[in-house]
């Protein structure tokens, strides 16, 4: 079934688990997303960067829009597992809009990068247009390091629990990402990983909202060591150890977003396969590999987040 975000995302709030979103492309990684979810009987969350939208649109917002609403309905409406289409860090308000009138489940609007007003009048005004038309609402609050597609943050600016509890009143939102420190793509720690639970647990209690982890993939050893024996250079790559996620997900983490890793198990499965298989030119053959350790990364994280089955 394809259904709100919001409904997924209250469920998941009220009994202490988390569901995924995993952040797609092209047809394959969804496929696989859905098998895989289908498989462990779960709802599943499939997000779309604008970047995603642009690549799919071949530049025209609104058809990369409705390409992905359509692909993701065919596969709702086939399948009875809950499954909602979301737009991920939307920045620019004709993305915003696009998703809206394409149909997406829900859209973040990540104004994080503004100063608290500003961020909380814009989170606002997306939050009434939005509920108008019967949408969920995600915003952010503090700042992750690292690229956020097109907007690079040099460092974690973390969340204040007092401003989450006034923006959330103020502004009706329906899920927040507190910046806890995290950051996006394969390079987010240093020395070892280091999330403020206490800050997260203190967010919780003054919202009572789903709240977001972003950066949340665990960029897994096994993958990295496959893509490397593959000439992948993947050096220092570094993810969330998935019992740091865990314990996110008992202080009240509900979505749990994920991009890197289904990226990185692709390309592993593809370089081992091309490498192994010269002759080989059929995609939907040398494609293989990869999408299946998509799925495994899929099902792997469906169970510890505890979104197996609760559909
Ligand atoms: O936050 C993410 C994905 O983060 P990762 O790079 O850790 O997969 N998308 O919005
Ligand atoms: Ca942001
Ligand atoms: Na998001
Ligand atoms: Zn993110």
């Amino acid at each position: 079934m394809y259904v709100s975000t919001k409904e997924i995302l209250n469920k998941a709030s009220k009994e202490f688990y988390a569901v995924p979103a995993f952040n797609i492309n092209n047809l394959e990684f969804l496929m696989k997303i859905i098998e895989g979810a289908v498989e462990k009987n779960a709802p599943v969350i499939i997000e779309t960067s604008e970047g995603a939208i642009k690549y799919a649109g071949n530049g025209d917002i609104y058809r990369g829009a409705r390409l992905f609403v359509k692909m993701v309905r065919e596969f709702a409406e086939t399948v009875n597992i809950p499954i909602a289409l979301h737009l991920d860090h939307g920045k620019h308000m004709e993305f915003i809009a696009a998703a809206i009138r394409a149909g997406y489940s829900s859209v973040m609007i990540d104004a994080s990068h503004e100063p608290f007003k500003e961020n909380l009048k814009i989170t606002k005004e997306v939050v009434k247009w939005a509920h108008a038309s019967g949408i969920s609402v995600e915003a952010e609050l503090g700042q992750l390091a690292g690229i956020e597609d097109n907007v690079s943050a040099e460092k974690n600016v973390l969340i204040d629990p007092e401003e989450a509890k006034i923006f959330v009143e103020e502004t009706g939102v329906d899920f927040l990402a507190p910046a806890i420190g995290t950051s996006h793509g394969a390079f987010k720690f240093k020395g070892e990983a280091k999330l403020d639970f206490e800050r997260l647990k203190r967010v919780k209690e003054l919202t009572g909202i789903p709240l977001v982890l972003h950066g949340a993939s665990s960029v897994p050893e096994k993958y990295v060591k496959l893509a490397e024996e593959f000439e992948a250079n993947l050096g220092g790559a570094k993810g969330v150890p998935a019992e740091e996620i865990k314990k996110c997900v008992k202080l009240g983490i509900n979505k749990v977003n994920t991009d890197t890793d289904l990226r990185i198990a692709f390309v592993a499965g593809l370089r081992k396969h091309l490498k192994e298989n010269p002759k080989e030119f059929d995609p939907r053959k040398y494609f293989k590999e990869g999408m299946n350790f998509v799925k495994e990364v899929v099902m792997d994280r469906l169970e510890f987040l505890g979104a197996a089955g609760k559909a």
